[in-house]
């Protein structure tokens, strides 16, 4: 797929296979292309005046862009995270069930099953289980983005998309995230962006390295890492540019 913003052409015959329940990740440099498309994955782009986007994106071998599509339903199959934590003013048992109530879910019962769930699913159910009535804004940046992830799991998507989770985060709070993303695997499929390759090489299966719009290569992480194909991976993961 092509991606464009107005007359600049910010993703070039993009072509990838995103493994089911396994981490991929998206490294590469600034401007690169790596955020634009994991916003074109739920279409967020849709959002962005003069964005256009020519191509497929399958999800389970369905155009996501096919004229008619539902992008609500869309949007529940494909859940984001962002790079700052963005819960909303509100509390925390709110901010959890939000997502469920707008897709039909109105039983207080079945509601409290879900919030539990998906806080213990992000980890950060032991912390807050005595406070869900509190203000999710009173939490530390850390646990604020485990609640977003918390957020983003209560409707039960397929796929969890990932820009730069932690890069708001100390090196304590990014560590656990990172350990939950090891986790979630099991039964979402990952996509995560980040600029940090430790991280990339700790966290991820699958690694496609970005390079001006274009995807330069993807493979197993570990190969990546250790023998890249391209030279200009080996140049950025070697830190010679980037
Ligand atoms: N809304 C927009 N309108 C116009 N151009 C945009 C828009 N968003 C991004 N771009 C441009 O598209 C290119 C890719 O940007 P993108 O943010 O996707 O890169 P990135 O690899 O995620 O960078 P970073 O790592 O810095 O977040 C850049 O040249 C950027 O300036």
């Amino acid at each position: 797929m092509d991606l464009w913003y107005d007359r600049f052409q910010a993703l070039k015959q993009i072509q990838i296979a995103i493994p089911e329940r396994a981490v991929t990740a998206f490294i590469g440099p600034s401007g690169c292309g790596k955020s634009s498309f994991l916003r074109c994955l739920n279409r967020m782009n849709d959002f962005v005046l003069g964005a256009r986007v020519e191509g497929e994106v399958l999800l389970d071998g369905d155009d996501i862009y096919a004229s008619g599509r539902d992008v609500i339903t869309l949007r529940r199959r494909v859940g984001m995270v962002f790079q700052r934590p963005n819960p909303f003013p509100s509390s925390i048992w709110d901010n959890v069930a939000y997502g469920p109530r707008l897709h039909g879910v109105t039983g207080r019962h079945e509601l409290d099953g879900i919030v539990e769930r998906s806080l213990r699913g992000a980890a950060i159910w032991d912390e807050v289980k005595d406070k869900l009535r509190t203000p999710a804004l009173s939490l530390s940046g850390g646990q604020q983005q485990r609640l977003c992830i918390a957020r983003a799991i209560a409707v039960e998507p397929e796929v969890l998309l990932m820009d730069e989770p932690t890069s708001a985060l100390d090196p304590m709070a990014t560590a656990r995230i990172e350990e939950l993303v090891r986790g979630l695997k099991e039964r979402f499929t990952v996509i995560i962006v980040t600029h940090n390759m430790q991280q990339a090489a700790r966290i991820s299966d699958e690694t496609a390295f970005f390079l001006n719009g274009e995807i330069v290569e993807t493979g197993p992480t570990q190969f990546i890492f250790t023998s890249p194909q391209d030279g200009r991976t080996e140049d950025y993961i070697t830190g010679r540019f980037g």
